[in-house]
This record gives C-alpha cells, sequence and structure tokens, in this order.
C-alpha cells in the first residue's frame, strides 16, 4: 500500500476535489489518495505573488504529509509553487503538476503545446519550461483568458473555451500534444483526448503515476547536496511551526 498526499496549493476546497477526483481516477489499486487543500494562503493562484504565498502553504502540507507517513507528494497547482523547498523538506518523492505533464508530453509526442488561464501565468510556465529543459519541446502557450476559479463556477464556459483553444492549437501550432495548464483542468484529459485524438494531458494525474513508479522504484528525493533537509534555525511568528 503506498500513500499519496496530492497538495492543491490555493484553498479552494472545490478544486481540491476536482484534483482529488483525477488523481482517483488514476491511482494504481495499492494507492491511497489523500487529498488536501493549503490550510491558508490565495484561493487561487494566478501570478508571482499569489506563487510566493502558496509555497508556505505547500510547505504546511509536507510537513503534515510527513508526520502521517505518506510516501510521496503531488503538487497540484501549474506553477509548481515552492516544489524545491518541498524536495528538501520532503523525504518521499515531489512531483510538480507542470513538470509531470511536460515530461509525459515529451514521451508521446515531438512537441507540445500549453494551455493555461490567465495571460499573465503563461510567464510562470514559460520560465518552467526553461527550468526543467523543455523549452524546445514546447510549440506554443496560450491562455484562455479566464480566472482559475472560472472554472470551478459550475457555468462550463471555461472548459468550453479549454476545448476550442486545445482545437485551434491542434490547427496551428504544429504540436502532437497539449498539456493542460491548471490544476482545475484536471477532469477534461480524458473527454477530450477521445474528442480530438491527439494526448491532452493533465499534469495531476500524470504527477500521481510518477510518484507511484519512484515509489515502486525504491527512489526518494536525494538528501545530498542542495535536497538535504533544510538547515535548522528558530523561526519565529507565523512561521514558528515549522520549527
Ligand atoms: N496556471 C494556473 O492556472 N495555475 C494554477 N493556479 C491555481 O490556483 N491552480 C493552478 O493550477
Amino acid at each position: 500500500m503506498s500513500v499519496i498526499q496530492v497538495i492543491n496549493p490555493n484553498t479552494s476546497d472545490a478544486m481540491t476535489a476536482t484534483i482529488a477526483a483525477a488523481a482517483r481516477a488514476v491511482a494504481a489499486p495499492g494507492t491511497e489518495i489523500i487529498a488536501v487543500s493549503a490550510a491558508q494562503g490565495v484561493p487561487s493562484i494566478e501570478g508571482h505573488f499569489d506563487e510566493a504565498i502558496a509555497a508556505v502553504g505547500v510547505l504546511e502540507q509536507i510537513n503534515r504529509g510527513k508526520a502521517q507517513g505518506v510516501d510521496g507528494h503531488v503538487i497540484a497547482c501549474f506553477g509548481d509553487p515552492g516544489l524545491l523547498a518541498a524536495r528538501e523538506l520532503a523525504r518521499g518523492p515531489v512531483i510538480g503538476i507542470a513538470e509531470a505533464a511536460m515530461h509525459m508530453a515529451t514521451l508521446v509526442a515531438t512537441r507540445f503545446t500549453v494551455v493555461t488561464t490567465l495571460p499573465r501565468t503563461l510567464v510562470i510556465a514559460r520560465h518552467l519550461l526553461r527550468q526543467y529543459g523543455f523549452e524546445h519541446h514546447c510549440a506554443a502557450l496560450h491562455a484562455i483568458d479566464l480566472p482559475v476559479l472560472a472554472l470551478e463556477d459550475g457555468s462550463g464556459i471555461a472548459q468550453e473555451k479549454v476545448r476550442q483553444r486545445c482545437i485551434q492549437a491542434l490547427r496551428e501550432d504544429g504540436c502532437g500534444a497539449i498539456v493542460l495548464g491548471c490544476g482545475g483542468m484536471a477532469s477534461l484529459a480524458r473527454d477530450l483526448t477521445q474528442e480530438v485524438g491527439v494526448p491532452i494531458i493533465d499534469g495531476v494525474s500524470a504527477a500521481v503515476k510518477m510518484v507511484e513508479a519512484l515509489i515502486g522504484l525504491g527512489l526518494s528525493t536525494s538528501k545530498q547536496g542542495d535536497l538535504a533537509w533544510p538547515l535548522r534555525k528558530t523561526m519565529t511568528g507565523a512561521f514558528e511551526h515549522l520549527n
């Protein structure tokens, strides 16, 4: 039995439910998914400021997951907020949904397109492409120009905009796969893939399977060098509980 903690770095429980359903849909029979929202922070993550706030919430949940003895962690926001800090703190594997989706896309296509939410988050995805070494695999990045929580408003408008943008990208970008650039899009991948006949990749499910694979291989986060446990120091104020 493996236990994987899936962390929604924003505080919107409705999005956590969407993320949890996508994770459980692909989890192996022997894998238990524990899905959590950030205990404090921002209701949605749509820029550098939000990412900084969300990173603290991620670290708090990593600590809780460690205390619960989970075997691995997923950071279920497309900016992968706090990923390396989380790897310092964690023993088990920590995978972000952007890196997971990008890795999977390169395994099934030579070029992929990213479809995300607000235009101002495009640069965050670009930074990750460079950080992970996937820039030359990415054909294009597009934003549907709707806020993250539009995906949870029940209207279906955001979901239809994602669908239309994917169809347009497949016509125009010369890509062989599409990466969905938001944790809140997790539920769209399977049906969209069926409809367009091209891999539409959700990072939540990709990350869950990558964590399962790492656990199965007996690979945990390296504690050599920069991902060694954080140096001990006395934290104060709002961070005292992280001591
Ligand atoms: N690009 C994004 O939409 N990032 C995200 N913000 C959130 O709150 N969750 C995401 O996945």
